[in-house]
């Protein structure tokens, strides 16, 4: 049942994992019994915050299981497109009509599985509080080199104030739209859903997440979220990839 403040969750999964490989979209890789894309529609929807999603795939994917509701939430799907930010785009322009222009909206990967209650919570909490919206993020830890041509280390980049985005990334739907929509028109290639806003001059607020919040990009990460997992002790009954 639908609960006031209650915010809508848009997954692009409408990806290839070229950088992970194999014949199934990454998404599709099962652990522990549920494709990649089952944790991270669990781990949205199970939140009492999250009113349901809106999966952006490939046209005609014929790997998606078919889902109508996960936790008792509704999952719509509509076409993702070419880019990330195309995917987030159609998913945006594709929410029900009761989702208003200035409500805020969640933009989560479905490349990311495990993602906790409690920095969805803070996310949720902070964002709704900042003028512009927040994202999940985690501050860069080990030191940054720039290779050169050769392989070898052209220098050391400052690491002070840096932070690897992750999602969750909040945003009001209207403003997240305009912004994803002048950077496609601009040709602009944005990598994250901030980044559409920052070109906009906006400065979203960064909200520390936990480490283990990482997308699955390479068959390592899988075996990294396999570990998780089974330090976790959850079954890990293994699928392919
Ligand atoms: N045209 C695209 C490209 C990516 N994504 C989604 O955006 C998320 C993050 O993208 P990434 O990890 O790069 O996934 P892929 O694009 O599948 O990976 P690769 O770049 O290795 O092909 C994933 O959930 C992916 O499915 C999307 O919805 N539409
Ligand atoms: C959105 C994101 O997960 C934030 O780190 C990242 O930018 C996605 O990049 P990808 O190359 O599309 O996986």
């Amino acid at each position: 049942m639908p609960r006031p403040g209650q915010a809508w969750a848009i997954v692009p999964a409408a990806g290839y994992g070229t950088r992970f490989g194999g014949g199934l979209p990454k998404q599709y890789v099962e652990v522990a019994g549920m494709p990649l894309i089952a944790h991270a529609l669990e781990a949205l929807l199970s939140h009492p915050g999250v009113r349901g999603a809106m999966v952006a795939l490939s046209a005609d994917d014929p790997h998606w299981p078919g889902w109508d509701e996960i936790a008792g939430k509704p999952v719509l799907r509509c076409a993702g497109g070419e880019s990330r930010a195309d995917s987030v785009l159609a998913g945006l322009q594709a929410l029900p009509e009761e989702v208003r222009a200035d409500e805020f909206v969640l933009v989560h990967d479905a490349a990311r599985p495990n993602l906790r209650h409690d920095d969805l919570g803070a996310l949720l909490e902070r964002g709704r509080n900042d003028p512009v919206g927040a994202i999940l993020a985690a501050p860069v830890r080990d030191t940054l080199k720039r290779a050169g041509d050769d392989g070898g280390i052209d220098g050391t980049e400052p690491r002070e104030r840096l932070w690897r985005a992750l999602t969750p990334q909040l945003f009001r739907r209207l403003q997240l739209t305009r912004a994803l929509e002048a950077a496609r028109d601009a040709g602009i290639a944005v990598t994250d859903d901030a980044m559409a806003m920052e070109r906009q001059g906006m400065r979203p607020l960064l909200v520390e997440g936990d480490e283990e919040n990482f997308k699955i990009t390479t068959p390592a990460d899988l075996e990294r979220f396999r570990f998780v997992l089974a330090q976790r002790g959850q079954d890990v009954r293994v699928g392919g990839g």
